[in-house]
């Protein structure tokens, strides 16, 4: 909650002085108390004090300068709650990933963003520091084969640690609070060359180094300008995963658990959470598991949902979710407001502004969550709720999936035999293999694989995957593996599936693209198309020429 004060009526116009100090009162309750003092001091002098609520929308309280103030405040606004209470509940995430802290400068103007919103009390999330966790991976996947005596010299090694130094030095921090890390993880990339192997477990704790480190400087950061800052490892305060290392899922129990000691310790000694994002601890191994690439989305997602949260905030280094992925077509556009459903689909189906799962716990929760730009603070993001209004909704954005595997599956018996799909997908649960996109008739089915279950196995283990799915399934039907396929998802209004199909295909046609699948599945905001990888991008160009340009007469986009 924020309030302002408004001073009517003045015979001279409010001083600037007593405004400035009105806005330079720490808390809520301060500016209440300094409210209070200019309404009775002020007798005479205005004709009225107007307190007036802000952000939290509608109300504006007139008050007359004969009654108390904070009197009038505590009855009509805040209810039944006293002002101490109210004051110390926490009030959004924030989440920063790893472009929006990339560097001392990046962290600077994340902690002056975060403090030019002083009514709220954030829990804040961070990501790994630039491409951090890429480069971890690198250096682990080079240690298993260069030998013990080679890691110190490892090129990622000698970054992360050029990064992570000149970044405390930068920001006038003791080198101290990174440098046990900084040691560990040489240890453990030379334990990684002894083995001569990099098991998933392992790549989740060496991951977990970026993670640990961006939190720990940014919270000293904080701390040293003032602002009093907590730092968490996640995998320390409840967040309990499954042991699905490099994949793990959020586990129900989390939830409480998070809640308690997020709020127990606010209670006792407030100061700004700062959680690693990404990070959390299987229940069985208690190893650090990691959420997936991109889950700093759902560790912010988790923790709204948690702590019953006003609003979870995605800062990133975009306007927010775009209308096409800005990589391959640059003219993409923001997209104002989504709903939970469309933001779960848009980055379940590839978009990698969000982590496909982190919708999940918002909308649980009924969190709005809103995507800004950290890069650009003032331009308006993109806000996921439950409902929009979908009346003059079309298509809100278009998504590519690439380097997809598709099977066409047609059985072998004849028409009217029960059965055949159940045998079809009781083989992929058997191999833990999930599908995407299905378009089936009695007797055959085309159907895609999610290429991210593939992706987390090792090369030559997808390829005798594949042959093995194929090898089963060809004892009931006959089988065809198409690879190299992409996913063009046009994320809208289904209701208007007619419109939107007209439009796709006579675009597909202009550019000479034959669709190989087609499938409006049943959430009602998605309809696939499956193209060839090597004409996808072109196509997407060309659809969101066709539909987000409206006065672009040419539909035909090669490059
Ligand atoms: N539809 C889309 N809308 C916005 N960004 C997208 C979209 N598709 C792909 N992107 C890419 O996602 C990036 C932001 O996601 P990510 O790199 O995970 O951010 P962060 O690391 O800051 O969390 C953007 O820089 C953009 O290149
Ligand atoms: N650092 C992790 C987690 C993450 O969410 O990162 P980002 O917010 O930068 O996408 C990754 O790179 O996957």
């Amino acid at each position: 909650m924020e309030i302002a004060l408004q001073y009517c009526g003045a015979k001279t116009p409010c001083s600037v002085s007593s405004r400035r100090l009105f806005q330079n009162q720490p808390s809520l309750s301060q500016r209440l108390r300094f409210a209070s003092s200019v309404s009775s001091s002020s007798k005479g002098l205005y004709s009225s004090v107007k307190v007036k609520q802000l952000s939290c929308g509608s109300k504006i309280l007139s008050v007359s300068c004969e009654r108390s103030v904070v009197d009038v405040l505590e009855k009509t606004q805040l209810g039944n709650q006293s002002l101490d209470e109210n004051e110390k509940q926490l009030s959004c995430v924030m989440k920063f990933g790893g472009s929006s802290v990339a560097s001392a400068e990046r962290m600077r103007e994340v902690a002056d963003l975060i403090l030019s919103f002083p009514e709220e009390r954030p829990v804040i999330v961070l990501s790994a520091m630039g491409k951090t966790t890429n480069r971890l991976l690198l250096a682990g996947e080079k240690a298993v084969s260069c030998g013990v005596t080679n890691v110190s010299s490892l090129e990622e090694l000698s970054f992360i640690q050029e990064l992570h130094h000149r970044t405390v030095d930068e920001l006038g921090i003791d080198r101290s609070i990174i440098a046990s890390f900084l040691e560990e993880l040489e240890q453990l990339l030379k334990g990684i060359a002894m083995m001569k192997e990099l098991t998933l477990r392992t790549k989740d704790y060496l991951v977990s180094f970026g993670e640990c480190m961006s939190t720990r400087i940014f919270a000293a950061y904080l701390n040293k300008i003032g602002v009093k800052a907590r730092q968490y490892d996640a995998f320390e305060i409840g967040f309990i995963t499954t042991d699905d290392f490099t994949n793990a899922d959020i586990m129900e129990a989390t939830y409480p658990a998070l809640k308690q000691r997020l709020y127990n310790d606010w209670i006792s000694d407030p100061a700004i959470p700062i959680v690693t994002g990404f990070l959390g601890k299987g229940w069985r191994s208690c190893a650090v598991t990691t959420l997936g690439r991109g889950g700093s989305d759902l560790t912010a997602t988790t923790i709204g949902k948690a702590l019953g949260l006003r609003e979870i905030q995605v800062w990133k280094d975009v306007d927010g979710v775009l209308t096409c992925d800005p990589n391959i077509y640059p003219h993409a556009e923001p997209v104002p407001y989504l709903t939970f459903d469309e933001a779960a689909e848009l980055a379940y189906f590839g978009a990698q502004v969000l982590h496909p799962q982190s919708m999940r716990p918002a909308r649980e929760g009924d969190v709005p969550v809103r995507v800004k730009n950290s890069y650009n603070p003032k331009a308006p993001g993109t806000l996921i709720t439950r409902n929009r209004d979908m009346t003059k909704a079309v298509l809100t954005s278009i998504v590519l999936k690439r380097n997809v595997t598709m099977l066409d599956i047609a059985s072998t018996r004849m028409l009217g035999q029960f059965g055949f799909l159940a045998k079809v997908f009781s083989i992929f649960e058997d191999m833990g293999i999930s599908v995407d996109v299905v378009a089936t008739s009695e007797v055959s089915i085309s159907l895609t694989l999610d290429p991210s279950k593939l992706w987390s196995r090792e090369l030559i283990q997808q390829a005798c995957e594949l042959d093995h799915v194929v090898e089963e399934l060809e004892k009931i039907a006959v089988v065809k593996l198409l690879q190299h396929r992409s996913i063009i998802s046009l994320i809208g209004n289904v209701q208007k599936s007619s419109l939107i199909l007209e439009k796709a295909f006579r675009v597909l046609r202009t550019n000479g693209v034959n669709v190989q699948m087609i499938s409006q599945g049943a959430s009602k905001v998605n309809i696939s198309l499956i193209v060839n990888d090597d004409e996808a991008e072109q196509c997407v160009r060309a659809l969101h020429q066709a539909f987000f340009e409206s006065n672009c007469s040419e539909m035909s986009v090669k490059s």
